[in-house]
């Protein structure tokens, strides 16, 4: 049942709507599985973060991290609304370039930077690239002296942080594939070795402790720990950060059962623990970057499904089969991640029955949801799983050669397709026949 606080609404045909548009049309025009976007909600949780710094007056960027769902609609959406942007690959950046967005808003991350990569980003002057290795460093050296250029740069730590998510969502503990360990000497290197290039711009430092928090402990804790390192640097190098960017992670509500921390209030404790430990330490408060990507996308975004087969195991459980699962979800099966979802033309009815969503790859793990009440269901019906907007498009892939879903966004009253579904064709147009 779609609850007075719930994102979406439901119309007086008893369909559920996104910004006005009746969701059981959308399926009939554009087909299911169909990604929507209210793209209203959208843009008001970038607002929620912004006019949180603004009213704390704190100088910050809020970069949304693209990795969520990067598209040119959206990268243009994000421009719209002053957002940065983070970038983790050449494609990401490729996007964010066609959509125009403005280079010097950009971020670039990522564990494993290619000399291509690293050589787009500089030729494209984008704001800052985020180091996260030795190797990276070299690359970056060897670009900037080639090119006679100059380069911003925040440096990735692992503060050595289990936060309070799925370990796969973990990325700040010790042992971690990202960025300079905080407390073994390599951070410390890494420090002295940017700082002593002339062509880089050392701007501060960066820690993203994972994804999916709903407490502010593990970031306040990160915190403390950056400011001991900066705290050395400043007295033993009189270093002063311009910056300093403590990552995304942002949680959303997928389901009852998440309750997580309403930004506002995530971020102000991270801004006066940041003003408490500058002045602690006797520095100016550095610029405040954040990077969410869920916790902009995730809440926005549905998928449309068409039941299909209904299967009944007498006293086991209901499957109901839908025309996607993990080719558009992957969530589910990586992460074990829970999801809600109602009947879109049967919205204001009750639940009288509990099925379990299955999608229809030849996996026995490709499985949506597990137990979800629902009103009767029939054959044909159209199935809305909610917060999909994060890591749902972005995630889609073409096992069994299902083509990828359509991407609509959904704001004032009227709909727009802003990326195409895949075709047959598009499945087989890299393959070469064996002569
Ligand atoms: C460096 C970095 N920044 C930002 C994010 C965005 O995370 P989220 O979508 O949870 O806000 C991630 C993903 O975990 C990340 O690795
Ligand atoms: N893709 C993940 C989050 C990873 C974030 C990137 N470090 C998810 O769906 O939850």
């Amino acid at each position: 049942m779609i609850t007075d606080n719930h994102p979406f609404k439901v119309n007086s045909a008893g369909h559920l709507e996104a910004s006005g548009v009746d969701l059981v049309q959308l399926a009939e025009t554009y087909g299911t599985p169909l990604y929507v976007y209210d793209v209203a909600i959208i843009r008001e949780n970038c607002r929620n973060f912004i006019r949180t710094f603004e009213n704390l007056g704190v100088r910050a960027q809020v970069a949304y991290a693209s990795k969520a769902f990067s598209t040119i609609a959206m990268l243009q959406v994000m421009n719209q609304e002053g957002m940065s942007l983070d970038v983790v690959s050449q494609g990401e950046l490729y996007t964010a370039l066609q959509a125009e967005f403005p280079v010097n808003k950009i971020h670039m991350h990522g564990n494993n930077k290619s000399l291509e990569e690293l050589t787009m980003a500089i030729d494209h002057d984008i704001g800052c690239i985020v180091v996260d290795n030795f190797h990276e460093i070299e690359l970056i050296e060897r670009i900037l002296r080639d090119k006679n250029k100059t380069i911003d740069v925040l440096m990735r730590v692992t503060p050595g942080i289990e936060s309070n998510t799925h370990r796969y969502i973990m990325t700040g503990n010790e042992d971690s594939k990202f960025g300079f360990n905080l407390s073994n000497g390599q951070a410390d290197q890494a420090f002295l070795r940017l700082r002593n290039n002339p062509s880089i711009h050392f701007k501060g430092l960066h820690a993203h402790i994972g994804s999916q928090l709903f407490e502010t402990e593990g970031m306040l804790l990160t915190a403390e720990l950056l400011f001991k390192k900066l705290d050395c640097w400043h007295t033993d190098y009189g270093f002063i950060p311009d910056v300093l960017n403590l990552g995304g992670g942002f949680g959303i509500r997928y389901t009852k059962e998440d309750e997580p921390l309403p930004y506002p209030e995530f971020v102000k404790e991270l801004t006066s623990a940041v003003k408490e430990h500058a002045s602690s330490i006797g520095i100016p408060m550095p610029e405040i970057w954040i990077e969410p990507g869920r916790a902009i996308a995730g809440n926005a975004g549905l998928t449309l499904y068409t039941v299909g087969s209904i299967k009944e195991v007498p006293g086991v459980r209901n499957y109901i089969a839908v025309d996607g699962g993990m080719t558009d979800n992957l969530r589910p099966a990586l992460y074990q991640a829970t999801y809600e979802g109602v009947l879109a033309n049967k919205a204001s009815a009750t639940a009288s029955d509990t099925v379990s969503v299955a999608g229809k790859c030849c996996e026995s793990g490709d499985m949506l949801i597990w137990d979800l009440p629902l009103p009767d269901v029939d054959e044909n019906d159209i199935l809305a799983v909610f917060s999909t907007g994060a890591y749902g498009y972005a995630m889609a892939n073409n096992y069994n050669r299902f083509p990828k879903p359509a991407v609509v966004f959904a704001e004032n009253g009227s709909a727009q397709l802003v990326v195409r579904r895949e075709t047959y064709h598009d499945m087989v147009k890299n393959d070469i026949s064996y002569e």
